[in-house]
Formats: C-alpha cells, sequence, structure tokens
C-alpha cells in the first residue's frame, strides 16, 4: 500500500509494542523502514519479540526497553536512553490496561489499575517526550490509540471508558497547544481487532466474540492490517496537516449503537462471579 520507505529514518516508541495490536503496528513501521523501539513491563515478552521480528529481513532493528509507565522515573529513564543517539519522532501511545467488571463491585485498587496504566502512564510518555522535542525544537508525532467509548461511554469498562476519555482530552488539548512547535497529536478509535491481550480479559465467552461480529454493520472483526495501514500513515509525513484528530476504524459498530459493552446487561449474577478474579 505504501512505498518501501515511507517511514525510513523515523525513530518510533510503540507503548506495549511486544503483543497485539501494538506488535502489530511495531511490525509494519519497522517494513516501512523506521527504526522501532517497543516496551512494555514483560522483558521476556519484548525480547522474544524482537528476536522474531528482526531474524525475518534485514529491515533496520527492532530494540526494546523494559518500562512499566506507571512509573514516571522509569519513563524518564527509558526516553532518557531512546534520546542518548538522537531524537525520537515518533510516540504510539498504545500500551492499556482493560476488563469488564460491574463498576459497583469495582475496588479503589482495580480502578486504580486500569487508571494508572491508560490515563497516567500515557501522559507521562507523551510529557516526557514533548518536553524533549520542544527543548530540542524537534518536529514530534504522537498517535494515541483509543476506543470509541472514549466519547460514548460504556457500561461494564468504567475505569477504561474514563482514562481514554482523558488521553482523547490530552490529544486534542496538545494538539492546539504544541501544534505551533510542529508537533501533532492523533488518535485511532478501533473497534474488535482480535488480539490474546483483549480477548482474555473482554470476552471471555466465546459466543461474546460472536455477538460482536453480528453487531456491526460489517459483521466481523477489524483485521491488524486495517489499523497499521491506517496508523503508517498517521505516522508519516503523508498526514502532514492532521492534527487533534480521531479516526474511528470499527466498521461503523458506534453508529451502529454505541457503547461497545452495553450489551452486556444481558449477562447474569452468575455469569459475572464465574469471571471475577480469583483473589490471590
Ligand atoms: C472485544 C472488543 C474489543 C473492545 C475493545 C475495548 C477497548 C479497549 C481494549 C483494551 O484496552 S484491550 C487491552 C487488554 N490488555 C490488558 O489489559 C493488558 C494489561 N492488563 C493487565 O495487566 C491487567 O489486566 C490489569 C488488571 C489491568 C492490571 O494488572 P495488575 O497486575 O496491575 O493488577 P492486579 O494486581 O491483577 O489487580 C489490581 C486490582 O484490580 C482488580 N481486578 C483485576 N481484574 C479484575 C476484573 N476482571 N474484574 C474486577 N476487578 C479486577 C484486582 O482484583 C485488584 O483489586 P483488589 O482485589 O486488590 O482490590
Ligand atoms: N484489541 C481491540 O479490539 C482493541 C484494542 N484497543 C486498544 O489497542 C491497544 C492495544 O490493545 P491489544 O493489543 O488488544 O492488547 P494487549 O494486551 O496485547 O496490549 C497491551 C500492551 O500494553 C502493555 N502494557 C500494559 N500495562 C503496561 C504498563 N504499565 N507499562 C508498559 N506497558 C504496559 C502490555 O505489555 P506488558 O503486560 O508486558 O506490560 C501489552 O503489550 C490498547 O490501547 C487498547 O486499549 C482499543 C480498541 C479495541
Amino acid at each position: 500500500m505504501y512505498k518501501d520507505d515511507l517511514l525510513a529514518g523515523k525513530k518510533v516508541l510503540v507503548t506495549g509494542g511486544g503483543t497485539g495490536l501494538g506488535r502489530s503496528m511495531a511490525e509494519h513501521f519497522r517494513r516501512l523502514g523506521a527504526a522501532v523501539v517497543i516496551c512494555g513491563r514483560r522483558q521476556d515478552v519484548l525480547a522474544q519479540t524482537c528476536e522474531e521480528v528482526n531474524a525475518r529481513d534485514d529491515a533496520p532493528e527492532m530494540t526494546w526497553k523494559g518500562c512499566d509507565i506507571r512509573d514516571a522515573q522509569a519513563v524518564h529513564d527509558m526516553v532518557e536512553a531512546i534520546w542518548s543517539d538522537g531524537p525520537l519522532d515518533v510516540l504510539v501511545n498504545n500500551a492499556a490496561g482493560n476488563f469488564i467488571s460491574r463498576s459497583h463491585e469495582l475496588s479503589s485498587r482495580a480502578v486504580d489499575a486500569v487508571l494508572g496504566i491508560v490515563l497516567h502512564g500515557t501522559s507521562y510518555v507523551t510529557l516526557a517526550c514533548g518536553k524533549r522535542w520542544l527543548a530540542g525544537e524537534h518536529a514530534g508525532n504522537v498517535l494515541s490509540i483509543v476506543t470509541s467509548y472514549a466519547w460514548t461511554g460504556s457500561a461494564y469498562v468504567l475505569p477504561s471508558a474514563m482514562a481514554k476519555a482523558g488521553v482523547l482530552a490530552m490529544t486534542r488539548s496538545l494538539a492546539v497547544e504544541w501544534g505551533p512547535h510542529g508537533i501533532r497529536l492523533n488518535a485511532i478509535a478501533p473497534g474488535p481487532f482480535p488480539t490474546k491481550g483483549a480477548w482474555e480479559r473482554l470476552v471471555p465467552r466465546p459466543e461474546l466474540a460472536e455477538r460482536f461480529e453480528q453487531k456491526n454493520p460489517l459483521r466481523r472483526a477489524g483485521r491488524h492490517e486495517e489499523l497499521t495501514n491506517l496508523a503508517c500513515y498517521l505516522i508519516s509525513d503523508q498526514s502532514g496537516y492532521v492534527n487533534g484528530e480521531v479516526v474511528t476504524i470499527d466498521g461503523g459498530e458506534w453508529l451502529q449503537g454505541a457503547g461497545q459493552f452495553n450489551f452486556l446487561s444481558e449477562m447474569t449474577d452468575g455469569d459475572w462471579e464465574a469471571i471475577k478474579p480469583k483473589k490471590k
């Protein structure tokens, strides 16, 4: 779809790039010539992803940094290390945490677990990069992965809905504040794209996956390359005049019926009990 060198010369950080959509994006950016760094908490996962991807061809080497983005000092150290051999060009805020739960059953720790990753962690990484771009007068580009319920809200994923709404507000706020300095911020709002991380936590029964497909106007889930193509465009210079935008890629799902998880109101008390996390 794109010229092989669309992203040549760009250094890109993908948070949560060891798995799922983050990994798919990281692989596609690399194939188009970007020097990609992925980060996450599980170093074994990151190392294995890099090993598998780098063994494939001689595109620029993908590298990794272990980093828990909830830890502001760890984020500072990671960003310093990335800048040590030249500035980053693109940040992709992809790391997230989520699960389905009835909101009145959420503990404060459960709320913090999601807000800590999605809202706080994303803002720590974005600000750490933004400060350096401003100080170095370097053009920057931030792409954040949100969801359609960032603006519609959704039952049963309350902390995620609150956090993703915050990331969207960050995108629009900084697009204006940092735009004059050549820094663009945009977001992608995906519909359902099968990944192990999302499906294990959000689709506890196979029939729910079918429901996601049935209720979608296109009657199917998204394919990773459909999302990665969009991400490549948004982080490339070809989208140079797109700023502060959120692009929905959901087959028309949210127009069909807002609130991705609202339909879980049909789950019984027994259904909810069965998927509660077991006390450690
Ligand atoms: C299917 C259609 C797609 C729609 C997409 C919707 C848009 C968004 C999608 C996504 O974000 S998908 C990404 C999914 N990937 C991940 O979540 C990966 C990272 N996730 C995690 O690490 C965990 O799931 C976590 C719980 C978010 C964080 O883990 P952490 O180790 O920090 O927390 P814990 O110590 O395990 O738990 C803290 C606290 O939270 C409570 N809790 C955990 N899971 C649940 C649950 N399912 N229901 C209710 N509460 C939960 C847990 O019990 C702890 O609370 P206390 O018991 O200590 O009070
Ligand atoms: N799949 C889907 O249908 C949809 C996904 N999305 C969004 O897409 C993005 C990717 O989700 P998906 O690929 O499905 O899920 P995954 O679970 O595969 O990806 C989440 C990634 O985030 C990383 N991560 C979580 N917490 C932290 C942390 N504290 N510090 C650093 N990294 C962290 C995880 O690695 P580790 O655990 O090793 O830290 C993991 O690699 C998310 O933003 C999600 O909200 C949005 C709508 C739909």
